[in-house]
């Protein structure tokens, strides 16, 4: 099993292959706290982070942002009081790549501290 929240995003082309049943069911198993919807017909990881108050949660948030300028792959991120909802996908391709969940694991190990 490889271990995602040890690996970098690779560079995302416009014609980049999303990744298939079996491929999303496999990497689901590495982030098993997230789901995957469908929003505007593009399939996308989402989870909800809770936190203490809103200072937290938006300093996860930011904590988030933080990484994804690092690694050129960005989230949409609802801050509320208590609660951060994050969701991956790769908006060039319309739906998931493998970059969505690297991005999924390392954000669940930036909530684990
Ligand atoms: C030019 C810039 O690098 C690209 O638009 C990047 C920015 N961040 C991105 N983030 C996500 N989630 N998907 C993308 O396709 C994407 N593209």
């Amino acid at each position: 099993m490889s271990n995602l929240k040890e690996q970098a995003c690779e560079a995302c082309r416009a014609d980049a292959p999303k990744v298939s049943g079996a491929e999303r069911s496999a990497l689901l198993k590495e982030v098993p706290d997230w789901e995957v919807v469908e929003l505007d017909g593009e399939l996308q990881l989402r989870r909800v982070f809770t936190f203490a108050n809103f200072a937290e949660a938006l300093a996860f948030a930011n904590r988030v942002g933080d990484l994804a300028e690092a690694e050129g792959h960005h989230p949409a991120l609802l801050v509320e009081w208590g609660k951060v909802t994050a969701r991956w996908w790769t908006h060039k391709i319309g739906g998931l790549h493998r970059n969505d969940f690297i991005m999924a694991a390392r954000t669940d190990a930036l909530a684990a501290g």
